[in-house]
């Protein structure tokens, strides 16, 4: 079979179903549709194209005829499939089936060039931890607010995002060619803010594109659906053998129980109805931390409750402060601003601290990218006492004069190695240093995370009072215990056939695919929803409203497979995935330990398998050996055969077992280790606060 059969064999079924939409987007798309500004960039990656094609070609031919002759004659079924699984196979396929099309090598290769791209890019990138920060910068905020630096690639995604085939078509995405993401938050008006980046500034309003119009919609406001919780697992108690360690001057003894944290009734009652009988490890730690007013890096695995340990004792002190009731206002000076680095994450962090502040009156409002700008004003307007925010949108409304910073007492970065890297590090900059801002003698700054590179450890010293504390619960940067490890050496030509292969096995079972870029997310849905495996996906270019469907679907279970970027890397926690595969290895063995940690959280068990592609992954054998190792984990003999004729410059771990604590506070302190018991620190020099740069 030549390459045009196969592929011809591929698109056929779905010729119908998307046709009328890709013609829309590629030739009327207002004004960022035009076709010859867009002629360029394609022309180029048509170019391009053949050569890129045979990889396709050879990567993708087995799978691909199963595609193929499943599809034949089931067009009607795949749409049901896509609906349920919410992808529009077309724009990735696209419009190569089209025979008079000028563009009809166009998107196919373009899927292929940019995976390739950004494959490549990646692989650029991977070695630092900078250059990590730009992958998933581009794939959520970033995206959206540095049209400047990422806007060059942005006509080759046209096909990208637009996985559900009814979404895709009713949202305001459809009318946009290729120009998803770059404006998602443009709005009317320049801001003032005279402190805003060149990149920000055009994305303050005047720049032209279409406005973002998605209000997300409220969450269910019954007390019921506000406590929901899932159960913790058969290791949750085997939490308090953890070893902990605390550095810094004078650390406040740990807590054992809730009742020692001397908590509001209103607190304790909302504790009690979230189910938390216990505390876990980081927040026996955090939370008396919090409560004697000192700043705090935390570092503690996936999934053991870091959310509740800055909730609490924040709460905590806004009650005993007798904190005002919110009232409408058009500039709100909000006592407590969180930041996250993903919309998603910033949403769930904004639930939890809705249901602890229940019944309270403080009030808790979160504002994100890709949602109505106005919506977000909206919701601050009303009353703002603790603002969650992700960096951008938080930006925007800061010089929009919506929030005022002259009353922040805590602030709080959550994955907070992640906003201090290249990604968003300049922007939280920004933000300590806004007009009102306390300075951080005045604030009190935590940061959570359950990775902490030494790098990223002294950036934050800019953020924190000298003498912050710094709690690290079993290994800094370790992969959660209760995940079991499997890493199977499979090379790329070979991955969608294993990936289906494990699927079929696992059945029902909630599961995360990672991959390594936006298109290849929708790329690999679309074949799964082929295969009769109801996928959804989730990567940065897809619309908020998509995204935000995409986990209400993979959370109800209605599809139990996400296909996600690094964008759902971190933080998410939903209940029941038992499983999530590597289908590409991330960049980076910090991200490895994030992405595995969507699983076995809070004391449940759970599975992740990778695939290691020698080809690709060498630089990660290392690093993988001793995450393994370090969760007691089986270690293939070939990637240790890997690890060891692999030279990874500065990379230190070997194989560290006997390492409890392979990274610790920076400062070098000289500490004790604890387990659930206690820990007396003595106390290292803190170090003077070092520039950013
Ligand atoms: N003390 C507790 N008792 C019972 N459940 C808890 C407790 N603390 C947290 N949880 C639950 O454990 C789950 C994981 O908590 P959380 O999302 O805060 O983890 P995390 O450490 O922030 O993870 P990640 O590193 O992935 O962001 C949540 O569902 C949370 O409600």
């Amino acid at each position: 079979m030549g390459d045009e059969d196969w592929e011809a064999e591929i698109i056929k079924p779905h010729m119908s179903s998307y046709v009328p939409v890709f013609e829309k987007d590629r030739y009327s798309s207002g004004a960022n549709g035009d076709t010859s500004n867009r002629t360029p960039a394609s022309s180029s990656e048509m170019d391009d194209g053949p050569s890129r094609r045979d990889h396709f070609m050879r990567s993708g031919f087995a799978s691909g005829r199963s595609m193929g002759n499943r599809d034949a004659g089931e067009s009607n079924k795949r749409e049901n499939t896509s609906t349920m699984g919410g992808f529009g196979v077309g724009k990735s396929f696209g419009n190569r089936g089209f025979s008079n099309n000028k563009f009809e090598e166009g998107d196919s290769s373009d899927f292929w060039r940019e995976s390739n791209n950004d494959c490549e890019d990646n692989q650029t990138r991977s070695r630092g931890f900078s250059k990590r920060g730009d992958s998933e910068y581009e794939q959520d905020e970033g995206t959206q607010r540095t049209g400047g630096l990422f806007g060059s690639r942005r006509p080759a995604l046209s096909g990208a995002g637009n996985g559900d085939t009814s979404q895709s078509r009713s949202g305001s995405g459809s009318g946009r060619g290729g120009y998803k993401g770059l404006n998602e938050e443009v709005v009317t008006g320049s801001g003032k803010n005279s402190w805003k980046s060149e990149a920000e500034g055009g994305e303050s309003g005047d720049t032209q594109g279409p406005k973002v119009t998605y209000i997300p919609p409220p969450p269910p406001e019954d007390e019921d659906s506000i406590f929901a919780h899932y159960q913790t697992g058969i290791n949750f108690d085997k939490y308090d053998t953890i070893l902990v360690e605390v550095s810094g001057h004078d650390a406040p003894p740990a807590i054992l129980t809730f009742e020692e944290a001397n908590l509001c009734q209103t607190l304790n009652k909302n504790i009690a109805k979230a189910g938390y009988t216990k505390l876990t490890p980081v927040q026996k730690y955090s939370i008396p931390i919090i409560l004697a007013g000192r700043d705090l890096m935390a570092c503690a695995q996936t999934g053991s409750g870091k959310t509740a340990a800055f909730l609490l004792p924040i709460l905590a002190h806004m009650m005993r402060d007798g904190i005002t009731a919110s009232r409408f206002k058009e500039l709100q000076e909000p006592e407590c601003i969180i930041v996250a680095p993903t919309r998603e994450l910033i949403n769930q962090i904004y639930l939890e601290a809705r249901k602890f502040s229940f019944g309270t009156c403080v009030r808790a409002v979160v504002i994100y990218g890709g949602t109505q700008l106005g919506h977000s004003i909206r919701q601050i307007v009303q009353g703002c006492n603790i603002l969650c925010a992700t960096p951008g949108r938080l930006m925007d409304i800061i010089g929009k004069e919506k929030i005022g910073l002259r009353q922040v007492k805590y602030l709080v970065l959550d994955e907070a190695d992640r906003m201090l890297d290249m990604g968003f590090g300049p922007e939280m900059k920004k933000l300590i240093s806004c007009p009102g801002m306390p300075s951080k003698e005045q604030r009190q700054t935590l940061m959570f995370s359950a990775t902490f590179p030494e790098e990223i450890q002294r950036l934050a010293a800019e953020f924190l009072k000298s003498n912050y504390l710094f709690v690290a619960v079993g290994q800094v940067g370790g992969a959660c215990r209760d995940v079991q490890q499997t890493i199977l050496q499979v090379g790329q030509y070979s991955k969608r056939e294993k990936l289906v292969e494990i699927l079929r096995n696992i059945g029902d079972e909630r599961t995360m695919v990672f991959v390594e870029t936006k298109k290849k997310a929708d790329f690999i849905a679309t074949f799964l929803c082929q295969e009769k495996i109801s996928t959804t996906s989730i990567h940065g270019d897809r619309e908020q409203r998509e995204r935000e469907q995409a986990l209400g679907d993979f959370r109800c279970g209605k599809c139990p497979v996400l296909v996600a970027t690094s964008v759902a890397a971190r933080g998410l926690d939903i209940e029941n995935v038992q499983h999530v595969i590597n289908f590409d290895l991330p960049s980076t063995i910090d991200e490895y330990v994030h992405r595995i940690g969507r699983t076995g959280r809070c004391g449940n068990t759970g599975q992740a398998i990778s695939f290691f592609d020698p080809e690709s992954d060498n630089h990660l054998a290392q690093p993988l050996v001793k995450v393994l190792s370090d969760a007691q984990q089986d270690v293939p003999a070939w990637l240790e055969e890997i690890a060891f004729s692999t030279y990874v410059p500065g990379f230190s771990g070997s194989s560290a077992r006997g390492n409890v604590f392979a990274s610790v506070d920076t400062r070098k302190g000289k500490s004790t280790l604890n387990t659930a018991g206690f820990s007396s620190s003595q106390a290292p020099n803190p170090v003077d606060d070092e520039s950013w740069d």
